[in-house]
């Protein structure tokens, strides 16, 4: 159910305005801060719209992701309430759960503050352990995180809903090797009201000539196999087009010969240009390549342990750089980090499961080297990938203890990466 009344007026947008204009908000939004309800722990990350804590519930010690977004008064905030409302009843194993959302209001100058608390995925993004790793996805991982991605969209898709943003970057990790998609409708929603203040064209190299999420899927995949979706060597509004041109051809995987007739024939049915053509998420679930035998947990838990091992390797490197003596003899080689290059999928080993030890860090992995190989584009579109976050909202939050990581998790299984 949509939120219904009377449209708050787009210019006058203060939080009692909100409220009076849709009382049902109230069951969204939990408070006016989220710091009542939550410690903040640490910043996990940052997107483009703005920052993501890790954070524990004060009252349950819960460890949830508080996710900031800046809202100025001529932003559709409406809309974006309207999505986190279709989302609170939403639970499913492959999708982030939403737990609420907070609304903070500065007044000079006049500023919205959009928080929303969710289940925290300790494990990362899909596209933040291939930045790192820089190694095309083995195609047994890939087949099984799209099989949990269907899943997600299938229920969805039942619902009527749509995710309208799959990508690398919101498919989430837990601790545990758990597929999550994470920004059900919000994204979208984000980017298409916030977006039009910043110039934001969007992510354009997983749409459709029309919206589907299933060919998100197919693009997805072909991005975790590649380590880019295809077009992108395009900036974003050339890339757009040429989706929406008549000569515009299926996308396939580069190197053919290197990937399975099953992942071809998947692709192929995922993407299909004609979508009364393309499969849906229910029936691409029957799909040889995702319905194969022995895809399981396992298979992300170990990508984790791979991601683990390179921040090991990066982490040790630095130290290393750093004991250096300032000045070196000119016969001396400066050691330099291992080089990054990637084997062909196949040539890929599996990593023996007791080679990571310790904890994943946020601030450890260093930016994908191939990020700043890219070309510059046009100042007035924003390059997905390879953004520089927007300042942080108004103000930091306001840590309520120390920030200090919690005691390992009995109950992970990578006992390396410690609580969630
Ligand atoms: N629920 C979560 N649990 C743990 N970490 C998260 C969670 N959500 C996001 N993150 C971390 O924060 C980072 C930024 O997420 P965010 O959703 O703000 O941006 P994005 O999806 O990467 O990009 P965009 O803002 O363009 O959609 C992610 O890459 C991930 O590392």
């Amino acid at each position: 159910m949509q939120p219904s009344g009377p449209a708050v007026k787009q210019n006058n947008l203060s939080r009692s305005s909100i409220f009076r204009a849709h009382p049902e908000l109230f069951s969204v939004i939990k408070g006016y801060d989220p710091w009542e309800f939550y410690r903040n722990i640490k910043e996990v990350g940052s997107g483009t719209y703005g920052h993501v804590y890790k954070v524990q519930n004060l009252s349950t010690d819960g460890i949830a992701a508080l996710k900031c977004v800046k809202i100025e008064p001529k932003d559709d905030l409406k809309n974006i309430l309207a999505e986190l409302y279709a989302l609170k009843d939403c639970q499913h194993a492959n999708i982030v759960q939403f737990y609420g959302a907070f609304l903070t209001e500065i007044r000079a100058p006049r500023q919205l503050c959009l928080w929303m608390a969710m289940e925290y995925c300790g494990g990362k993004s899909l596209q933040d352990i291939y930045n790192v790793t820089q190694t095309a996805l083995k195609e047994s991982v890939i087949a099984f995180v799209c099989r949990e991605s269907l899943r997600a969209l299938a229920h969805m898709h039942s619902l009527h809903r749509l995710h309208r943003d799959i990508k690398g970057a919101n498919i989430l990790l837990t601790m545990e090797g758990a597929v999550k998609l994470a920004d059900f409708g919000i994204a979208a929603q984000i980017t298409a009201t916030l977006g039009k203040r910043m110039s934001f064209i969007g992510t354009p190299y997983w749409m459709a000539p029309e919206l589907c999420d299933v060919w998100s899927v197919g693009i997805t995949a072909i991005e975790l196999a590649e380590l880019e979706p295809p077009l992108f060597s395009l900036p974003p509004m050339k890339a757009l087009q040429a989706i929406a041109s008549r000569g515009y051809r299926q996308p396939t995987l580069r190197r053919r010969a290197a990937w399975t007739e099953s992942f071809h024939s998947f692709l192929c049915a995922a993407l299909r240009l004609n979508p009364r053509h393309r499969s849906s998420a229910a029936q691409l679930l029957q799909h040889q390549f995702i319905a194969a035998p022995g895809l399981g947990e396992h298979l992300t838990v170990a990508l984790l342990r791979e991601f683990q091992d390179v921040c090991s390797q990066r982490r040790a490197n630095v130290q290393h750089l750093l004991q250096m003596p300032a000045r070196q003899s000119p016969r001396q080689p400066h050691p330099q980090p291992p080089p990054l290059r990637t084997p062909p999928p196949q040539q890929q080993q599996q990593l023996p499961s007791n080679q990571a030890t310790s904890s994943i860090t946020d601030n450890s992995p260093a930016q994908a080297p191939k990020s700043q190989e890219k070309p510059n584009f046009s100042p007035s579109v924003h390059q997905p990938l390879r953004r520089k976050p927007v300042a942080p909202p108004s103000r930091p939050p306001p840590p309520r203890t120390s920030p200090a990581a919690p005691p390992a998790s009995p109950h992970s299984s990578v006992p390396w990466m410690g609580a969630g």
